[in-house]
C-alpha cells in the first residue's frame, strides 16, 4: 500500500503552518511535505517533524520572488547568481530538517528558448552537485500551462529526456498525477514507463484539485498500480480540501498510520 505524506501548503490551511504538523500526525500521516518553509528557521521546522514523529517527504527550493511572478529561477540566465544561493539555502535547510527530496522549480521562458534550457541544464547540474553532497535528490516536475502559463517544464517526456540526457544520479521525475493527467492522460501507462526515473508522486483529483476519487481518474487504481510498479516513495497529497481537511479525509481511512 502507498505511503502518503500530507502537504502542508494546501491541507490543513485552517490552521497556521506550524501547527499544521501535529494536525497531519493526528490524521493518521506520517510522513509530510510542504513548498517554501522558509519563513520559519530551520530548527523549528525539525522541531515540528521530530515532536510528531512525521518524516519529511519533499519541500522545495526557494522560488525567486513569488509575488513579482517568479515560478523558479533555474531556466533563467540573468538570475543564476541568486538561483545558485537559493540552492545553498535549501541545501542548509535540508541537512537542517533531515529531506532527502528537493524540488528544483524551472521558472517562466518558453520551451523552446535556447538561452532558458541552456541555463535549465547547468542549473540543475549545480543543484544536483550541491544536492548530492547532502544525500539529497533534485525533482523536476512539468506543470501544466493552465495553473502555470509559461512555465519552462511542461512536458513530461521533455522532463524524461533532459534526465537521460542529464545522467545525473540524484536527479528525478517529479510525477504529479494532476498535471499529468491536465497536460497528456495516460496515467498508468505513464507511471509505468517512468518508473525508473520517478523519485516522488503527487496525487489530487482532476479537475478541481480536490481529494482523491473526487475527480475523473481512479485514484484508488493509481494507488494499486504504484504498487505493483513496486514505487516506494510517498504519494503527496498535494490537493485543496473542498471542505474542511479533517472532513475530506474519508478517503484515507484504508491508508492511515501506515508509515
Ligand atoms: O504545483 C505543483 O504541483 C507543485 O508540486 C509545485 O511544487 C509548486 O508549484
Ligand atoms: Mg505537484
Amino acid at each position: 500500500m502507498p505511503r502518503f505524506a500530507a502537504n502542508l501548503t494546501l491541507m490543513f490551511g485552517e490552521r497556521p503552518f506550524l501547527d499544521r504538523f501535529a494536525a497531519a500526525a493526528e490524521a493518521g500521516f506520517g510522513a509530510v511535505e510542504f513548498l517554501f518553509p522558509y519563513e520559519h528557521p530551520p530548527e523549528t521546522i525539525a522541531d515540528r517533524l521530530r515532536e510528531n514523529q512525521l518524516t519529511l517527504a519533499l519541500f522545495n527550493a526557494p522560488p525567486g520572488d513569488w509575488a513579482a511572478g517568479d515560478r523558479g529561477l533555474a531556466c533563467l540566465p540573468a538570475r543564476s547568481v541568486e538561483f545558485r544561493s537559493s540552492v545553498e539555502h535549501a541545501v542548509t535547510y535540508a541537512r537542517a530538517i533531515g529531506a532527502t527530496k528537493l524540488h528544483v522549480m524551472a521558472g517562466i521562458a518558453p520551451p523552446d528558448d535556447r538561452a532558458a534550457s541552456n541555463a535549465y541544464r547547468e542549473s540543475l547540474r549545480f543543484a544536483c552537485d550541491r544536492a548530492g553532497d547532502a544525500d539529497l535528490d533534485v525533482l523536476i516536475e512539468p506543470l501544466n500551462g493552465r495553473d502555470m502559463p509559461g512555465y519552462h517544464l511542461a512536458d513530461f517526456n521533455r522532463a524524461a529526456d533532459l534526465i537521460a540526457e542529464l545522467a545525473l544520479p540524484n536527479l528525478k521525475l517529479q510525477f504529479d498525477v494532476y498535471h499529468r493527467q491536465i497536460m497528456h492522460g495516460d496515467v498508468l501507462t505513464g507511471l509505468q514507463t517512468l518508473a525508473p526515473i520517478i523519485g516522488h508522486v503527487q496525487i489530487a483529483s482532476v479537475p478541481r484539485r480536490g481529494e482523491p476519487n473526487t475527480g475523473e481518474l481512479n485514484d484508488t487504481a493509481i494507488f494499486d498500480a504504484l504498487d505493483r510498479l513496486g514505487y516506494s516513495g510517498f504519494v503527496g497529497c498535494e490537493y485543496r480540501p473542498v471542505g474542511s481537511t479533517e472532513e475530506g479525509l474519508g478517503w484515507f481511512a484504508l491508508y492511515r498510520n501506515r508509515g
